[in-house]
């Protein structure tokens, strides 16, 4: 399940109808509100990127080119011993990502050494991903990494997932002041939406890298 601008209520609440045509007020006020408390989270994230980068004169573009998106996601227990995969290898296409969980395991990560290793969280954690946008909008200063969930035992995995988007339209191009000598530009400018159109693709699927493919330099 997926909810556009689900920091806002009014479009919660006209999603919510779908589901509940006479209405959800507490089901409404519980996604709003989860939303916009992390979408200060995300916020604090990004501005402390920015700053770390050195070009905060970006700071007003940046964090206005974005909208937010929550998932909620069941994963399935497999009822058998063998493992299953509940989430193919990807990494996130967007901005960010702020994942919650139940206290099933599943979710892993590759490092950059090529190890999958275990997500374990405690239940006060929460799980922050960086997406192929904010790695191409920073010329690669900040890894995107390949994460998968692969389910076992008898128990269903939740998750939740707060999303931050470029806004349709939005061109993503990394500020000049991180394209020098050492650090070549990556990315050509594109549009996200673009983006995941073509990673959709049969190309864009069966390639290792989605936005190397559509727009590396
Ligand atoms: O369920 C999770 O923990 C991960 C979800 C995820 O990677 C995604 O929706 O892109
Ligand atoms: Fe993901």
């Amino acid at each position: 399940m997926g909810i556009i601008d689900s920091n806002i209520l009014q479009k919660v609440e006209k999603y919510t109808q779908l589901l509940w045509p006479q209405g959800n007020p507490s089901f409404c006020k519980t996604i709003q509100s989860y939303s916009e408390q992390l979408s200060k989270l995300d916020q604090t994230i990004r501005r402390m990127i920015v700053e770390s980068l050195g070009v905060e004169k970006y700071m007003d573009e940046h964090m206005n080119s974005t909208n937010y998106r929550l998932r909620l996601i069941k994963y399935k227990e497999p009822q058998s011993n063998e493992t299953k995969t509940g989430l193919h290898a990807h990494t996130d296409k967007n901005i960010v990502t702020i994942l919650y969980q139940n206290q099933v395991k599943g979710l892993e990560i590759l490092t950059k050494d090529g190890q999958w290793i275990n997500v374990d969280p405690t239940p006060d954690t929460f799980t922050i991903m960086i997406g192929d946008s904010l790695h191409a909008w920073t010329n690669g200063r900040i890894h995107a990494p390949f994460h998968r969930v692969m389910m076992k035992g008898n128990e269903a995995r939740y998750s939740i997932g707060l999303f931050t988007i470029p806004k349709a339209g939005y061109m993503i191009k990394a500020p000049k002041e991180l394209v020098d000598e050492e650090h070549p530009l990556l990315y050509m400018p594109f549009s996200h939406l673009e983006f995941i159109t073509f990673s959709y693709t049969e190309e864009g699927m069966k390639c290792e890298s989605a936005l190397k493919t559509y727009c590396g330099v």
